[in-house]
């Protein structure tokens, strides 16, 4: 991605749905460099739509995504996935191998797209590993590991080829809430230490609270977005149905 000085991500008058059905329209905001930018919203509002038009998984209905001023959608096949290459992702589960330990996990990602040889390859595994707290756990199976665990390793796979960019849908789900802020501490930690731009999909409202630089809120009734910015004014200052969310309806 180039520094061009243009936003890190833009999402420019964006239609988001299925065929026909239209999930959200005008969604338009930019993500800067380094900044945890939190989408936010109830069930069923587009969070994980949105998530799949950001990594390349389905083609929005109208609109843009730009990468460091890029045009993802608009460019030509291999283009894109030179893009996606710069750009780790964590699903809700993890979505590890389950027949794989998870070195082998971490590991399949550089010997997909990177011509490392054995032993590189080992040392950044190991160095992945111990990021998100998981030094020694190598030969460990996904099946062996707690709900928090599988997410941070999910994490290191995400984070193997260095990525500019960290999209990360529902990091809090299935966890339990004390699991839950520390995987939070981590993505914290690895924005600060890495620089990466982390783009957070959620509506985990401790999470949005205590990690968000920047947000919209997908309104799932009227399919359009309010845009939020820093949670913790929204919570203070913002739109009276952002607030609402923000304080499980407790608002006045
Ligand atoms: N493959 C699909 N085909 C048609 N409609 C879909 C498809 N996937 C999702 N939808 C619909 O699109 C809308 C948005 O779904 P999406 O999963 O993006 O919401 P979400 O905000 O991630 O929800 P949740 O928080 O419940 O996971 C929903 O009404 C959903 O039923």
């Amino acid at each position: 991605m180039t520094d061009n000085g243009a936003p890190h991500i833009e999402v420019r008058e964006v239609t988001l749905g299925y065929g026909e059905y239209v999930v959200q329209r005008g969604v338009d905001f930019a993500v800067n460099k380094s900044d945890i930018f939190v989408v936010m919203g109830g069930n069923g509002c587009g969070k994980t739509t949105l998530m799949r038009a950001l990594v390349g998984l389905q083609a929005p209905l109208a609109g843009e995504v730009r990468f460091g001023g890029e045009d993802f959608w608009g460019a030509a096949e291999e283009e894109r996935q030179q893009l996606k290459r710069r750009m780790g992702i964590l699903f809700q589960g993890g979505a590890l191998w389950s027949s794989l330990t998870l070195a082998e996990n971490v590991a399949l990602p550089l010997h997909e797209y990177t011509a490392l040889s054995a032993a590189q390859v080992e040392e950044i595994v190991a160095f992945k590993l111990a990021l998100v707290g998981l030094a020694g756990f190598d030969d460990f199976y996904p099946s062996e590991l707690s709900g928090g665990m599988k997410k941070r390793a999910g994490l290191a796979r995400a984070m193997a080829l260095d990525p500019d960019i960290l999209v990360i849908d529902e990091p809090s789900s299935g966890l339990d809430p004390l699991t839950a802020r520390r995987l939070d501490e981590l993505i914290v930690e690895l924005r600060d230490s890495l620089g990466t731009t982390v783009v957070v999909v959620t509506h985990d409202l401790a999470s949005i609270l205590a990690i968000g630089d920047n947000s919209v809120y997908l309104d799932a009734d009227t399919h359009t977005m309010i845009p939020t910015g820093h949670p913790q004014d929204a919570l203070k200052n913002g739109d009276p149905k952002v607030r609402h969310f923000l304080t499980r309806g407790n608002s006045t």
